[in-house]
């Protein structure tokens, strides 16, 4: 099964109310994402004036194994201002709903097939190559949407996008639409879906499993209102739970998350699935222990996998066994008595400090139990 990523994160990623990328930004974004492995960059809408359009041009001349593409209307300018910009590849887009047909264009669906072909044809003319997107399929008419398919095959166009723009299908609706689509049409297929129900990563896997040679996604997920599908999580979940390795050097996902975070200027939460701080650590006490037996325990794969660190974590919920291999990396060698003894000092300052401990508190906790033992204790720890 052949499955290649589109990233969005310089289009869709930078629409996040708020983010704003410079052009050294999105030049190094695109850099990390060609060495992940991504097959396609949206790199941005040339439309939006001179300074998207430098950002794009630089991402054209950095000369990358992925393809770099912009993003259009079915406006002439629009695709104008991608030819200024020097791209092969542009994605021209076009509302299917009724409601954004009606509301948003204040046009008929009719209208609606001659702009596209009027655009494409002008695109294709100059040399472009064109994938055509649909926006707001998922609330399409599915007669209309088939038509609109079929016109884009028949102008020649790479591939459909179909777009769950509002984020309203789940994977079970959206493996029967595509599903349905692919039989009805031998045209490439390209899924890009919202996460405004929290299910845009599982829609994008059971696109795959319907067909879908293509996938969007984005860094961490970023993205309007509650973003797209996560590219580590697509990534991740194709290689560990369908079988299915894109070849990705994963090693990278948390590098190029953290530097979207920063550039985006949010926080990379520390739970956030496969990049998180917090995927590696274990702090529970019968999750430590086991990680420490066995990493395959509480891990379903290896922190380097993601570039991450496993932790194991001394705080609230911590057991012995953690305990004595905190102290064990410091050279102290705990008995029993002394790390359930440490254990209940470990309890008391984590909640009253509302967070777990670091090392040089630990410390703290073992001098002043030296100090404070019971001599029972003292003569078995000298003995
Ligand atoms: C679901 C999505 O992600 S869609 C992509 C969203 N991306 C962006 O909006 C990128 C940033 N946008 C911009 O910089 C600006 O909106 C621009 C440059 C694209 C357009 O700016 P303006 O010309 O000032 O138009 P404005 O944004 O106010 O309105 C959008 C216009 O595009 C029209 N339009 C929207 N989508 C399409 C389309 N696919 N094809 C043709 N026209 C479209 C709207 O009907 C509206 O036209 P109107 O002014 O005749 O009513
Ligand atoms: C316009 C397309 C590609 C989009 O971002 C969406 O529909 O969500």
């Amino acid at each position: 099964m052949q499955v290649r990523v589109v990233d969005t994160t310089l289009r869709d990623g930078e629409q996040a109310p708020g983010v704003a990328f410079n052009l050294e930004e999105k030049v190094t974004i695109a850099r990390m994402l060609d060495l992940l492995g991504v097959a396609q960059i949206e790199a941005g809408t040339p439309a939006m004036g001179e300074m998207e359009q430098q950002a794009i041009r630089a991402m054209v001349r950095m000369g990358s194994k992925c393809r770099i593409s912009a993003w259009n209307r079915m406006v002439w300018e629009d695709i104008r201002a991608s030819l200024a910009c020097g791209v092969r590849d542009v994605h021209i887009s076009a509302p299917v709903s009724p409601i954004q047909i009606r509301y948003k264009l204040g046009q008929s669906h009719q209208w609606v097939l001659e702009r596209l072909r009027q655009a494409c044809f002008y695109a294709m003319d100059h040399g472009l190559r064109v994938t055509v997107g649909a926006e707001d399929a998922s609330r399409a008419d599915p007669v209309f949407l088939l038509e609109f398919a079929f016109l884009a095959r028949e102008l020649g166009a790479e591939r459909l996008r179909y777009c769950d723009t509002v984020g309203v299908l789940d994977p079970f609706t959206t493996f029967e639409r595509l599903a349905w689509l692919k039989e009805k049409i031998d045209l490439e297929l390209e899924f890009h879906g919202h996460n405004d129900f929290g299910l845009a990563t599982a829609n994008a896997l059971a696109a795959v499993k319907a067909g879908a040679g293509w996938v969007d996604a984005t860094i961490s997920g970023l993205g309007e209102r509650a973003g797209n599908a996560a590219l580590e999580e697509v990534v991740m979940a194709l290689k560990h739970l369908h079988g299915v390795d894109l070849g990705f050097k994963t090693e990278r996902l948390r590098e190029i998350a953290a530097y979207v975070a920063r550039a985006s200027g949010r926080q990379l939460p520390a739970w956030k699935p496969i990049v998180g701080s917090n995927i590696f650590a274990h702090e529970s006490g019968i999750h430590a222990d086991g990680a420490l037996k066995n990493p395959r325990t509480y891990e379903v794969f290896a922190p380097e996998e993601v570039g991450l660190k496993r932790q194991i974590v001394i705080g609230k919920h911590s057991g012995t066994a953690a305990i004595k291999a905190k102290f064990a990396e410091y050279g102290i060698a705990l008995s029993q008595e002394e790390a359930a003894a440490i254990l209940e000092r470990v309890r008391a300052a984590a909640v009253q400090l509302k967070r777990s401990l670091d090392d040089k508190e630990l410390v703290y906790l073992y001098e002043d139990y030296l100090l404070h033992r019971s001599p029972r204790i003292a003569s078995t720890h000298s003995s």
